[in-house]
């Protein structure tokens, strides 16, 4: 894999974080280069999904900072990220289930609608342009996905792993810079998971979206992984490319239980 990587996207810096007396997280940091993918693996409750709620401002860790692009963001809630750039997908989807999967992908773009509620409701005027551009958007999102068959058909008909991809859909949508993936493949069968694991790195590649994703498949994490964070405990035990991290005794302490 010959790929430019480019200067750390962002930066995670000494996080804590503790729920009552459960301490999820304990001083972490990494970093994230642009155009990377980043996996965060580690055992259950490791604090896996804990960091990426701090990074996209769902939880405000009691210690350290997340800097974007070299601009702190303690404070931001999730809506503030998600504006900056950095778009995420749910281990449990939510989605419109509903609603058909154009609109799902189409609720991505909310954060880029311009015009107000009237104008957008009579479809008139700038809105109309507005609307036209982010309907072209979507439908490439729809191509890029190879959706086309189901974009009229209600997302909670379709088979689970057509719903994840729906999910990235979304996220795509909002034209992230950096994409947060909790367990992407999560539930899937082996063709389910070959599929997204082209999709992401079709991302990666095509669009240059900087990738953070958690997953529990071992090969799908070594196979597309520039790098990787290791979290036991709520601590880093390991950070490296997918070989360092492979044979990092610690790495292997934990998943197995023993070392080899
Ligand atoms: N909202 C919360 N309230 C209380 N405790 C929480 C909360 N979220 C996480 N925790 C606790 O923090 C620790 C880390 O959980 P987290 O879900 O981040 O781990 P994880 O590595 O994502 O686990 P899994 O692989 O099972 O999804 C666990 O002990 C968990 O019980």
């Amino acid at each position: 894999m010959s790929k430019e990587i480019g200067d750390v996207i962002l930066d995670v810096k000494n996080i804590s974080l503790s729920f009552g007396g459960v301490k999820a997280l304990s001083d972490i940091s990494f970093n994230v280069k642009e155009h990377e993918i980043r996996a965060i693996i580690g055992p259950n409750g490791a604090g896996k999904s804990s960091m990426l709620n701090c990074i996209n401002g769902v939880y405000l860790p009691q210690q350290g900072s997340i800097a974007f692009r070299g601009q702190t963001f303690k404070h931001m809630n999730s809506h503030q990220v998600a504006v900056m750039g950095v778009a995420r997908t749910f281990q449990n989807l939510a989605l419109f289930k509903g609603m058909s999967v154009l609109d799902n992908i189409m609720s991505g773009r909310n954060l880029k609608i311009k015009s107000n509620l009237l104008l957008q409701a009579l479809r008139i005027g700038p809105a109309e342009k507005e609307e036209i551009r982010h309907r072209e958007a979507v439908e490439k999102i729809i191509d890029f996905l190879e959706i086309q068959a189901f974009r009229k058909t209600p997302v909670g008909q379709l088979p689970y792993g057509l719903q994840k991809r729906v999910d990235l859909g979304r996220a795509l949508a909002m034209e992230p810079q950096v994409l947060l993936l909790d367990e992407p493949m999560a539930g899937m069968n082996v063709e389910e998971k070959q599929d997204m694991c082209r999709f992401v790195l079709d991302v990666n590649d095509e669009f240059g979206t900087t990738v953070v994703l958690i997953e529990h498949d071992m090969g799908v994490v070594m196979d597309i992984s520039d790098r990787v964070v290791v979290l036991d405990y709520g601590r880093k035990i390991g950070d490296g490319t997918p070989d360092e991290v492979r044979n990092n005794p610690d790495v292997i302490k934990a998943y197995l239980g023993v070392e080899h």
